[in-house]
């Protein structure tokens, strides 16, 4: 989907100049809402929750260096499908096997990385990168080997490929279960080997007996299905899993500890977590049935190996199947890989040319999506916005980041800004206007003139709180249609002092608010004072006692400088009161021309802002 301009704004950390057709808006269905109640919308939340969901929408722009065409390096193998996609649209560096330190050197000089799992995309990655890395693809499921908080520090988008080995990965588990429970390797072994051990390699059946499924997302419950079609009775057990979708497999949800207590079979298929990491250690494996079999196409690190081989060893578990390793490739004196009673592959639940080829296409596509500022329907470290919510808000985006710049300018030097309000009114119901996109905007807005920060969706909230920026939302509800989203946004920022007198709210904040007014940004209100001034180019709001002649006195300065007013406004409090004028203009006035309004009698205050 092409973005319209104010939009890859938000998304990029450079903003891609390039045009495209806008989206079109959402309509939403009219209701009515009770007249002006304000709601707290939310306090500032992190963005970085690792997770694989396939629903997770968000966008980064990069700009390849000197503008050109994006480099995207590769450090392990791809599908060629895949990779042919990504030469059409970058120039692709396919370095494999790199040490830690050849991936820092090669990573400042790329805009995109793409890796499996055998690459670390540690911190020092991010750090080597030195900003430009603008997006890491996980070409499969697994995150686990990108430091996803890094990454979001950086403002780094990172993506994965959620879905195209899922079958892959579910079918080596049933290759596994299948496998250890005939003693095919060890039998293949020693035939090979000149042996005929028939007795000795009597295996189980598998029919009838009951499998527990530790993990029941996308590649557990497809082995949960085809473990049915086995004729086995499969229970499963994950915290967060839909009862419903268990049931219409006809699959029991039961608790960690009923599963492992009560299967012949267990099978692993839970990301690894903090809180999964040697989530089966000698406790657990305590719990287990005497006799239990385990298969592991999870990740290594989710099984304690030291407790797995003493419970192997005490026959606690008969056997194992494993295609995952804590470390990879295990050592290769491992007594677990060894051990008569284990079988074992190199972490190949990905690997058949099938999968391989679909999650090279699906990687490539979310990386160039990601690099041309669209969204990425798999980022794993952004907020949820769906398209439709990003195209409906996009003329917000630049008012939002427009606010946060004015009002930023507008803070004396020296006091240290803690506290933002972001006031929407609108008569959308608060659940149904996703804001997080304008809050990073006015992040953005606040952050970036007054320090050497980028702020993107990824980063924003993260930026905001190393700031110790406390932002907080609020929502107006207004009466009238929903099907605008949003009538107004106020920015406020409280507890600072101003440079410009005029600016301040009766409650002493720093006040600006602004509407959209076709298509364009508006600036409505600057502290008590009405306006109304088309946000281009720059500002200069100057307040004087309200009488006759100033504003032809101050335009005329500008004129002999040269200087064009694109728009122009005066708020007063009332006739003869206080007053400000707010104008637009193209240019940058020099310090001369900034010395005359100052001098202008009557001009009791001004401040020249940069849009
Ligand atoms: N060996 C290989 O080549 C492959 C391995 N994988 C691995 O398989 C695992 C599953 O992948 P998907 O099914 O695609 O991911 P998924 O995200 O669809 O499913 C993971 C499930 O685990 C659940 N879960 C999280 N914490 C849990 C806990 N403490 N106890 C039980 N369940 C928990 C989640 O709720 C989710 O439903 C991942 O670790 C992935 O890295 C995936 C593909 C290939
Ligand atoms: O997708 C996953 O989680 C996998 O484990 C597959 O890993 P791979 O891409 O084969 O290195």
């Amino acid at each position: 989907m092409a973005l319209a301009t104010p939009l890859r704004h938000l998304l990029a950390a450079a903003p891609d100049p390039a045009t495209g057709a806008p989206p079109s808006l959402q309509a939403q269905p009219a209701r009515a809402f009770p007249p002006h109640r304000r709601l707290l919308l939310r306090s500032i939340r992190l963005v970085a929750a690792p997770s694989s969901d396939a629903t997770r929408h968000a966008g980064v722009a990069a700009r390849a260096a000197g503008g050109g065409r994006p480099t995207v390096l590769v450090t392990e193998k791809l599908g060629a499908a895949g990779l042919e996609l990504l030469r059409a649209f970058a120039n692709v560096d396919c370095a494999y096997e790199l040490t830690a330190e050849e991936l820092r050197a090669k990573v400042s000089l790329v805009d995109a990385l793409v890796v499996r799992s055998a690459t670390r995309v540690t911190r020092e990655v991010f750090e080597a990168a030195r900003g430009r890395l603008r997006v890491v693809g996980r070409a499969g499921v697994g995150i686990d080997n990108v430091d996803l908080q890094a990454a979001t520090e950086a403002g780094c988008l990172v993506v994965n490929a959620p879905t195209a080995n899922t079958v892959a990965a579910a079918e080596h588990a049933v290759a596994l279960l299948a496998a250890m429970a005939r003693n095919v390797a060890q039998a293949d072994a020693s035939l090979k080997a000149g042996k005929w051990q028939r007795s000795k390699y009597v295996g189980v059946s598998l029919v009838g007996k009951t499998i527990a499924i530790m993990g029941f997302g996308k590649v557990g419950s497809e082995v949960a299905r085809r473990a049915k079609g086995l004729g086995m009775d499969v229970i499963a057990h994950d915290p967060y899993a839909p009862v419903d979708r268990a049931r219409a497999i006809g699959v029991d949800l039961v608790s960690f500890d009923d599963a492992i207590s009560t299967a012949d079979f267990i099978s692993l298929h839970m990301p690894l977590t903090p809180s999964t990491t040697k989530i089966f250690n000698d406790e657990t494996f305590a719990k287990m049935t005497k006799g239990v079999r385990l298969i592991n196409v999870a990740r290594g690190g989710v099984v304690d190996e030291e407790a797995l081989l003493r419970a192997l060893d005490n026959g606690t578990v008969a056997q194992a199947a494993l295609d995952v390793f804590f470390e990879e490739p295990p050592p290769k004196d491992s007594k677990l890989v060894h051990h008569e009673n284990v079988t074992v592959t190199p972490h190949l639940g990905a690997s058949t040319t099938e999968a391989q080829e679909g999650v090279a296409l699906e990687i490539a596509e979310a990386v160039i999506g990601a690099l041309k500022g669209e969204l990425a329907a798999t980022a794993v470290n952004a907020p949820m916005v769906s398209a439709e919510v990003l195209a409906e808000l996009s003329p917000y985006v630049i008012l939002a980041e427009k606010l946060g710049r004015l009002a930023v300018q507008l803070v004396a030097g020296g006091s240290g800004i803690k506290a933002v309000k972001i006031v929407y009114s609108s008569a959308r119901d608060p659940d149904d206007l996703d804001t997080r996109i304008l809050r990073a905007m006015v992040t953005k807005g606040i952050v970036e003139p007054i320090s050497s920060a980028f702020v993107n969706m990824v980063n924003a909230d993260y930026v905001a709180k190393q700031r110790g920026l406390r932002i907080i939302e609020e929502q107006i509800l207004l009466d009238g249609s929903p099907e605008v989203p949003i009538n107004s946004i106020q920015v406020q920022l409280a507890n600072v002092e101003s440079k410009f007198a005029g600016a301040l709210s009766d409650d002493g904040d720093i006040r600006v608010e602004g509407k959209v007014k076709d298509g364009t940004p508006h600036l409505t209100l600057v502290g008590p004072f009405s306006v109304d001034v088309s946000l281009e180019g720059n500002l200069l709001l100057c307040r004087q006692v309200d009488q006759p002649g100033i504003i032809g006195k101050v335009g005329s300065i500008l004129g002999t400088m040269n200087l064009n007013v694109n728009f122009m406004s005066v708020g007063r409090i009332a006739p003869g009161k206080q007053a400000i004028m707010a104008i637009g203009i193209d240019e940058e006035p020099d310090k001369e021309a900034l010395k005359l309004i100052g001098e202008t009698p009557s001009v009791q205050e001004f401040v020249f802002l940069k849009l």
